[in-house]
């Protein structure tokens, strides 16, 4: 059950010098305030694969354990904040890694959404799909400036889009504007992200939207963690308890979906447009 994860009692005092800690897909470091930055690190364009989406739910994991202040998400690509799901995961898949991509999907998002304490997400770059979906997670989004979108494009590449993410994004924008994006799949720009609410507020550059991101965890530094971490799970629980119970529907689902002849070749016809748009660089 969500409720009890959400309960967070007291915050660790934390020892002056930072701490760092370096996996392989991702970078945690905790400044001396004990606010963690969690960067994604796979290169180039920080695509979910199984070990990635695995690797971030063990970090979140260790934020949670450290009780860490809050924690502010990233990535170090220059202009990708993440590219979503791995694509070529489920092209030709085999069906066990296509249940562990899933499976540790849905493991990240209910472990960030239902995360205890604050979150804040500093976009550096494009995110579409299941890189607006860990934004979305986050209470709080600041998105550089430039020509970047983000924004749930999943119908786009064959892939319907699960209650559970419908749910995340009807809290965040309105449910009329969720709908015609998501059915379309299309994605914002950044000012059309501003201005329906996809994101809180815009930045000059990436360190200017990890400072913005650190002000807001700083909100929190007079709130009691348990009013903080119950009052999050009061307005998130209608979408992580369906969850929870038809996960398993869930799953079967995703793997019918992507498993039939039509969506196999709309997948392969994007992996050969991203090799061709590489080829023409
Ligand atoms: C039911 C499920 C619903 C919701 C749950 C959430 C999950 C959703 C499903 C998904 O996430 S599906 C993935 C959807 N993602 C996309 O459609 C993004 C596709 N990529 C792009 O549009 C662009 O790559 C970019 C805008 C992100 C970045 O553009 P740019 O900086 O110009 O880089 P390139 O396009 O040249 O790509 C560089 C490199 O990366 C490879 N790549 C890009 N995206 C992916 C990806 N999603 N998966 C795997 N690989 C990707 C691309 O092929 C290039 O590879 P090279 O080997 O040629 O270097």
């Amino acid at each position: 059950m969500f409720p009890l994860r959400l309960l967070r009692t007291a915050r660790r005092v934390l020892p002056a010098k930072s701490l760092s800690t370096t996996g392989q897909l991702t970078d945690l470091t905790v400044d001396n305030e004990g606010i963690a930055t969690l960067t994604l690190q796979r290169a180039p364009v920080n695509s979910l694969n199984v070990e990635l989406l695995q690797e971030l739910t063990t970090v979140l994991g260790q934020v949670e354990k450290d009780k860490a202040k809050g924690l502010v998400l990233t990535s170090a690509s220059p202009s990708v904040f993440s590219a979503g799901l791995d694509i070529t995961e489920m092209y030709n898949p085999n069906v066990e890694r296509l249940t562990a991509l899933w499976t540790s999907l849905q493991d990240l998002w209910a472990t960030l959404y239902s995360a205890p304490y604050p979150t804040a997400v500093a976009i550096n770059g494009h995110a579409p799909a299941g890189g607006c979906m860990m934004a979305l997670c986050c209470e709080y989004r600041t998105m550089v400036s430039g020509r970047y979108t983000i924004g749930l494009n999943e119908t786009a590449v064959g892939i319907p889009v699960p209650e559970w993410l419908i749910g995340t994004m009807c809290k965040v924008i309105s449910q009329r504007e969720a709908e015609v994006a998501l059915n379309a799949g299309l994605m914002f720009t950044v000012e059309e992200a501003l201005k329906v609410g996809l994101i809180d507020e815009t930045a000059t550059d990436k360190a200017d939207a990890i400072e913005k991101s650190k002000k807001f965890i700083k909100r929190f530094d007079k709130i009691s963690p348990i009013a903080h971490s119950l009052t999050k799970q009061r307005f998130r629980s209608d979408v992580l308890q369906p969850f929870a119970k038809n996960r398993e529907a869930d799953l079967n689902q995703f793997k019918y979906v992507v498993l039939q002849p039509e969506v196999q070749e709309l997948l392969g016809q994007i992996i050969q447009k991203l090799k061709q748009k590489k080829a023409a660089k």
